[in-house]
């Protein structure tokens, strides 16, 4: 791909500049924009298998519509790299998901008529903009954009029982490519999968259609009584769908692969006096063979080598594989764990258990409030569920864990996966809020273990314990340096860094400066700001592991006697675990409050970038640590 020339695409200044186009140059500006996806993901990283199947769709989108005066909302908005390049983002592009540059997602800052990364908000949000602007007497329309997998979500059902509404500029378009992140899952997806396949049912809907208006007695322009007579040989002919059931208009399955029909069935939507949806039948990863062959693989990727695609293999443990294996083996010998996934099998590493215990193994597709709730039944009835999620999107389960967890005291264990900042995804993906938010959840433990161990020992310890309980754990491998040093307690454990000459029974009477208290994965960023600091400094570090609630009585006596304690937390400084410790150190007589100092994240709204970067950003550095440590420790002392 290297050395590709985009001729066309370099003069797309604006949506503008493609009404001017000869077909051949159209046919010829969707390969260019597949190439310039393909060359920015396979250097940055990205969501590839997505954004090749659907530049059609975008392109005829963008013909058949007026952005930005016609408003274009995607789902999730991890496909939307085509509309991107033609949308006036062609330039930054080649800084896609990095630090300063431009996002993955859709973002308004960035000027997308509404931004989105997690998925099932693009009907609500794109009713409202049509509302919006129906209110206004504004004639421009609203275009959701959303995929089959994302049509497995509550929230675009709770939003169509909404849409039924007269002269509603609202189109909807169902980007059917059969596929969620793994396959798609559920009755929804048999649904699809039986319209597309009643062979040519757009086409003889439409041929059925077409001949009912040639009737003479029933033709256009009749009165409003033979309409309605119309309309009633017309349903008797032709079965409505679901989709007509709640008072839309349909058309589809159109093939998303052919940009003329694209656009001759989204120009038919427009006149539509209702809400209308397009059902387009899109290939993920079309038009690069690893991907089409392997959707799954390229649904979200690193950097890779694109003349050899990306290895089958992931090298080495994660946080994730090593949680499916914690699965699988608890599995083998209790006969009532049950692990529930929404939608990222995968992602989550629970394809091995899905393999070993397929009756116990649930994916309810993006559905994180049911799967929940659902698991709070399984609860019910003598179950041991987990629920596998991501941080971020745990964020919507917050009334499920206290409605049907905790008020009904039932155990549950929530794997949440991701915690902490995640770097290429952003703004929209960070895990930086649940201890904060759970914490207030009636009887809810919360673990975050740094190593392989310590997640298989807060495991075991929920599995045996029975309660509502999240281990939280971050993206990626346990960092590697030399932990011998910690000395364990309950749900902590500590290492004194003190003169080097001093050996370890004497620690107890020797008196730490500056204790530090962390937990999860920035604990190595404070053990390397710990190097920088112990020729000066004699210091304490304290790592959590059980983060809520705190073990105070393992806790407080360590925290008696230095200067200065220094919170390190990679989540929201508001409600986070160091504002509870702070709390809990005012209320003992021991501890002199004013010693205490939190580091942690106080500006939440993280956009993408290098994981560097965002440490970097929120003085998490060991560099930024110590040198802060340092300078409060200077001035206490002047
Ligand atoms: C609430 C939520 N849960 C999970 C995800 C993770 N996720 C991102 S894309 C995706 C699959 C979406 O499938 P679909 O809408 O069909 O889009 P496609 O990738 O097939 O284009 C999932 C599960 C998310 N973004 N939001
Ligand atoms: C769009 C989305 O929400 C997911 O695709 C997410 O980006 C996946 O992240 P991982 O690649 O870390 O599984
Ligand atoms: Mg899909």
């Amino acid at each position: 791909m290297k050395g590709f020339k985009l001729t066309i695409l370099n003069d797309i200044l604006s949506p503008q500049d493609l009404k001017s186009l000869s077909r051949t140059d159209l046919d010829n500006l969707a390969g260019e924009l597949r190439s310039r996806i393909l060359e920015t993901v396979s250097k940055n990283g990205g969501h590839l298998a997505s954004n090749l199947g659907i530049v059609e769709t975008t392109l005829a989108i963008h013909l058949v519509f007026d952005a930005p005066d016609d408003q274009i909302v995607f789902d999730v908005g991890h496909q939307c790299y085509a509309h991107k390049l033609l949308t006036g983002r062609q330039q930054q592009f080649n800084t896609l998901r990095q630090w300063q540059g431009i996002s993955g997602f859709t973002n308004r800052n960035e000027c997308d008529a509404f931004g989105a990364g997690h998925s099932g908000t693009s009907v609500s949000a794109a009713l409202g903009l049509a509302m919006a602007n129906q209110l206004d007497g504004k004639q421009h329309y609203v275009v959701a954009v959303v995929g089959d997998g994302s049509f497995t979500n509550g929230m675009i059902y709770e939003a169509l029982n909404n849409c039924n509404k007269k002269n509603l500029r609202l189109i909807i378009i169902l980007n059917d490519n059969e596929m969620s992140i793994s396959e798609n899952v559920g009755g929804l997806s048999n649904y699809l999968s039986k319209i597309r396949n009643s062979q040519n049912y757009f086409n003889l809907k439409h041929h059925t259609q077409s001949v009912l208006h040639r009737i003479p007695l029933v033709g256009e322009g009749l009165i409003k009584g033979t309409r309605k007579f119309k309309k009633q040989i017309k349903k008797r002919v032709v079965a409505e769908n679901f989709f007509e059931h709640l008072g839309l208009d349909y058309l589809g399955p159109v093939d998303g692969g052919d940009l003329k029909k694209l656009e001759s069935v989204l120009s038919e939507a427009k006149s539509k006096q209702n809400c209308c949806l397009v059902h387009v039948h899109t290939v993920k990863g079309k038009g690069y063979q690893h991907a089409e062959e392997h959707p799954e693989r390229y649904h979200s990727s690193g950097p890779f080598d694109l003349s050899k695609g990306i290895e089958a293999k992931p090298s080495g443990d994660t946080f994730s594989a090593v949680f499916g294996k914690i699965m699988v083996a608890a599995a083998n010998t209790n006969a009532s764990i049950c692990a529930i996934t929404a939608a990222m099998t995968g992602g989550t590493g629970l394809d091995k258990f899905s393999q070993a215990h397929p009756q116990r193994f649930y994916d309810v597709g993006i559905a994180e409030e049911h799967a929940v709730t659902f698991a709070a039944g399984l609860s019910a009835n003598g179950k041991t569920p987990v629920c596998a999620i991501y941080s971020t999107f745990v964020q919507r389960v917050y009334d499920q864990l206290i409605h049907d967890a905790a008020i009904q005291k039932l155990p549950l264990i929530m794997a949440l996966d991701r915690c902490g900042l995640v770097p290429g995804d952003g703004i929209t993906h960070q895990g930086i809020y649940d201890c904060s938010y759970l914490c207030s959840i009636p009887g809810i433990k919360i673990y975050s273990p740094e190593t392989y161990d310590e997640m298989k020992m807060s495991f075991a310890t929920c599995f045996e314990n029975k309660s509502l309980a999240v281990i939280r754990y971050p993206k990626g491998a346990e960092k590697k340096y030399d932990r011998s040093g910690f000395i364990k307690l309950k749900g902590l454990s500590y290492q004194d860094f003190f003169n080097q000459d001093v050996n370890r029974a004497a620690h107890q009477t020797v008196k730490p400066e500056i204790v530090m208290v962390t937990y999860g994965r920035i604990t190595e960023n404070a053990y390397d700001a710990i190097a920088l600091l112990r020729a000066t400094y004699s210091i304490r570090l304290i790592k959590l592991v059980k983060v809520y609630p705190l073990d105070l009585s393992e806790m407080l006596p360590l925290l008696q006697q230095p200067e200065l304690v220094y919170i390190l937390e990679e989540g929201v400084k508001s409600g986070g675990i160091g504002e509870k410790l702070a709390a809990a150190i005012a209320q003992d007589e021991q501890i002199n409050p004013g010693k205490l100092r939190i580091r942690a994240i106080e500006n939440p709204l993280m956009e993408q970038g290098d994981l560097t970067s965002l440490y970097d950003c929120c003085g998490f550095l060991p560099g930024q640590i110590a040198t802060e440590i340092a300078k409060i420790v200077e001035k206490k002392t002047a």
